[in-house]
């Protein structure tokens, strides 16, 4: 059977995943999309035969043909997003952060616990990027010994006009928080943020660059240089430190160009081209997963875990203080 999805949300990643579903992956249908701006879902839902249009999430999840619904609308709107689809048994993939704050993720996970069976799983699409899985392998094998240190680095060339200081954190240090326990396989205990002066192409009052360490139960501090106004692209860059040698990703855009005594190449402008293979591959598992019948990738667990490293980052954005993680412990259904 052909998946019929339910696309919350179509502002710039929910119109990408509508082309997407409708053009690039097999297995599934756009069949409803919602958003509260109206022209825009009829603009991502142009020419998709047999799509309906709507403003309210409810319409387009209770729509003819809906199986499965992918969540991408703004951070704040997924809780309820999440809710509905619970309502009605449907599976989810939804865009991180899961809810931005954890009392929210917490919210979902409850009521998920009540059903008594997964149905989400969270776009951390790094799990899902060639180079990423290239580093995990490299640390799995243990050719280079363990690992000691993560250097990495995430830059925007620019960022949203309703960016905030604490959203450099919740917002984008969220797919480090994620890639960190995935990559090492330990929690993060405890978290610092250092804050230099902001560069003047930030829009005033927004705190960029941050740096931001994290400390692991195995004992690996991890540095996040976040800078969501670098202006000349989009980068992220990982290198392990292990104790017999160092991987690093994100190094290159790939070809590189030697010419007149200069050596060049590209860099991506967005991750919607850095990572666009990454969202491929993770939205045709989850396709792929669900007419199966399972439900695979990252948890709500993951996604509280990932909100309570960021709550953490945010306290210490404010106290400039180490804040420690309290993880709980891990319900049974996410074992
Ligand atoms: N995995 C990744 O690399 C990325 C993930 N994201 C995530 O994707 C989600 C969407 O981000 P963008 O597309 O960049 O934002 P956007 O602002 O371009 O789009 C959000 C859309 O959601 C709609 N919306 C908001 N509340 C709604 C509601 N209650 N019901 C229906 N529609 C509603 C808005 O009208 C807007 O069209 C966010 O969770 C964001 O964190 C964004 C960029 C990259
Ligand atoms: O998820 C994303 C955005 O929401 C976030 O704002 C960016 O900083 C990240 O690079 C991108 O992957």
């Amino acid at each position: 059977m052909t998946l019929g999805i339910a696309v919350i949300g179509t502002g710039r990643m929910g119109a990408d995943h509508v082309r997407r579903i409708d053009s690039v992956i097999g297995g599934a249908r756009v069949a409803a999309v919602a958003d509260l701006d109206l022209e825009r879902a009829g603009a991502a839902a142009a020419g998709i035969e047999g799509c309906g249009v709507h403003t309210d999430p409810a319409a387009a999840m209770a729509a003819p043909g809906v199986d499965a619904v992918l969540i991408a609308s703004s951070g704040p709107a997924h809780e309820a997003a999440l809710l509905e689809a619970f309502a009605r048994g449907l599976p989810v993939l939804c865009e991180k952060p899961l809810t931005p704050d954890p009392a929210g993720t917490l919210r979902v996970m409850e009521a998920e616990r009540r059903l008594g069976r997964r149905l989400v799983t969270v776009g951390f699409m790094r799990r899902y990027d060639a180079e990423y899985q290239r580093l995990r392998l490299t640390l799995d094998q243990g050719e280079l010994g363990r690992p000691l240190m993560l250097h990495c680095r995430h830059r925007n060339a620019k960022s949203p006009s309703f960016f905030t200081t604490e959203m450099l954190i919740r917002d984008s240090v969220v797919h480090e928080a994620d890639a960190t326990r995935w990559l090492l396989g330990q929690e993060i205990t405890a978290v610092q943020v250092l804050r230099p002066r902001s560069t003047s192409y930030a829009p005033q009052g927004l705190g960029d660059p941050q740096l931001v360490l994290f400390e692991t139960s195995g004992g690996v501090v991890v540095d996040v240089e976040i800078f969501v106004n670098c202006g000349f692209g989009y980068e992220v860059r990982c290198e392990a430190v292990c104790e017999r040698g160092t991987a690093s990703i994100g190094e290159s855009g790939g070809l590189v160009t030697r010419a007149a005594g200069r050596a060049a190449h590209g860099i991506p402008q967005d991750f919607t081209i850095r990572f666009a293979g990454a969202y491929d591959r993770e939205v045709q598992a989850w396709v792929d997963a669900t007419r199966r019948g399972c439900v695979e990738g990252a948890s709500t667990w993951d996604g509280y875990a990932a909100a309570l490293v960021c709550e953490a980052g945010v306290r210490a954005q404010e106290s400039g203080g180490r804040i420690e993680v309290e993880l709980p412990e891990r319900p049974s259904l996410y074992a």
